[in-house]
């Protein structure tokens, strides 16, 4: 049985699933991290058909991308599976910024490559490590097809209105200044999982999705097309996130830049790596902020205050975009183990439609379920994302035309 191998690369680490390409059963899965540190370290777990799960870590030091796509390698030939039992076939690999070149999922070429290279400027966290671990994965995986599916794909439907910043038009063009929208793959995984789980057609309803990870998105999905994305030309606009600020007057930086004597790239820093809730609470994972709060820590309070607030207000922005809403969907880490975030976003907004049940939002799945009432006019769902098995699909579906 046939395997689609799906990596997902960041700077100095990398995820990565094994899945079958028939059952669509995940194989294996894994993450290779602090690549280029003194000490790596490498999780490897191995899931059998019942669902038991076996994991193994191991602590090396990892040089590079290739370096940690051997490992990656070493870990499969010890614990399985066996890659003779379930060759691999394709790989996909998550890209960030396909900007407006790409809009389908792409075998990789030389070229290919190259526009991804080039696109880094649009994405100077993500698209550099992505073509890292393309670059390691192709040495690894020489004779199989190697496919890129991006962020950005889902939104390509935005409208101009959405996309457009209301800056000098043709400064804009010529930098290719505008808002792409990311976390694509999973607006898209999981509007359709919400609307088959209603046993609707995804074409005939309209819907929020709020993905709310580390990096936080939400989106405005109607009949199926992305029409509204809180990211824009980088994942740093919209929602606050675990270390990025999310929306913020751009008249900040430039005041930081003459005042404080920050350097270009120590505003970068501290936007991406050290705001969000980080810069607020001290503390960038959503379980800490919570339970600092619940521990009576005041800036942790200030952190979900700012974090919900803001949350609300693309919900507010959102119903106003679509018209008419049938569904409000939570999905990732925080999205789906958080009922604390997801009652505060949506509370007192009776008047919308939206009636919360507490105990179906606090009860304990890993499945899509319902957390409204019965008489909520707008549903509103937890629908876990599964960006690895909607790019293992998306991968099967360019190899096989
Ligand atoms: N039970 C929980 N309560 C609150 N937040 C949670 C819970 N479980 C996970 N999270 C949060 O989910 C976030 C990670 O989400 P995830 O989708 O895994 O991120 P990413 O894929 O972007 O790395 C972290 O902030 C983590 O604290
Ligand atoms: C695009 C983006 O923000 O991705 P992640 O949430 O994985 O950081
Ligand atoms: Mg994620």
């Amino acid at each position: 049985m046939a395997s689609v191998l799906v990596v997902n690369s960041g700077s100095s680490s990398f995820k990565y699933q094994l899945i079958d390409s028939e059952s669509e059963r995940m194989l294996a899965t894994g993450l290779v991290e602090r690549i280029g540190e003194a000490q790596g370290r490498a999780v490897h777990t191995v899931v059998a058909s019942d669902g038991a799960e076996e994991k193994s870590e191991r602590e090396l030091p990892i040089a590079d991308h290739t370096a940690g796509f051997a490992v990656m390698l070493d870990a499969i030939a010890d614990l399985g599976p066996s890659l003779e039992t379930h060759p691999v076939i394709a790989v996909g690999h998550r890209v960030v910024q396909g900007g407006a070149r790409f809009f389908e999922p792409t075998v990789i070429t030389d070229l290919v490559r190259i526009n991804i290279d080039e696109l880094s400027s649009l994405a100077p966290l993500h698209n550099p490590a992505n073509l890292e671990g393309i670059v390691a994965a192709q040495k690894a995986f020489p004779g199989v097809p190697h496919v890129a599916v991006f962020d950005t794909a889902f939104h390509q439907t935005l409208p101009p209105a959405a996309y457009t910043y209301a800056i000098d038009a043709e400064l804009a063009a010529k930098h290719r200044v505008r808002r792409y929208g990311f976390h694509g793959t999973s607006h898209r995984f999981v509007s359709h999982a919400a609307a088959e789980f209603l046993g609707r057609d995804v074409g005939d309803i309209n819907q929020i999705v709020l993905h709310l990870g580390n990096g936080a998105s939400a989106c405005a999905v109607a009949g199926g097309r992305s029409v509204e994305t809180s990211m824009g030309m980088t994942p740093l606009e919209g929602l606050v996130m675990g270390t990025r600020s999310g929306d913020i007057d751009p008249a900040v930086l430039l005041h930081l830049q003459r005042r404080a004597k920050l350097s270009i790239d120590e505003v970068d820093d501290l936007l991406n790596k050290r705001s969000g809730l980080l810069g607020l609470s001290g503390r960038g994972d959503m379980r800490d902020v919570v339970d600092a709060s619940l521990d009576g820590d005041a800036d942790a309070a200030l952190a979900l205050d700012v974090y919900v607030h803001r949350l609300r207000g693309y919900v507010g922005n959102y119903f106003a975009q679509l018209g008419r809403v049938d569904a409000v969907v939570f999905t990732a880490g925080v999205g789906e183990n958080s009922p604390v975030i997801r009652a505060r976003a949506l509370e007192g907004l009776e008047s919308f439609g939206i009636r919360i049940d507490a105990e179906r939002n606090e009860a304990r799945s890993r499945a899509a379920r319902v957390i409204s009432t019965d008489d909520s006019t707008v549903a509103v769902l937890v629908v876990p994302t599964n960006e690895e098995l909607e790019i293992a699909r998306q991968t099967l579906a360019v190899t096989r035309a």
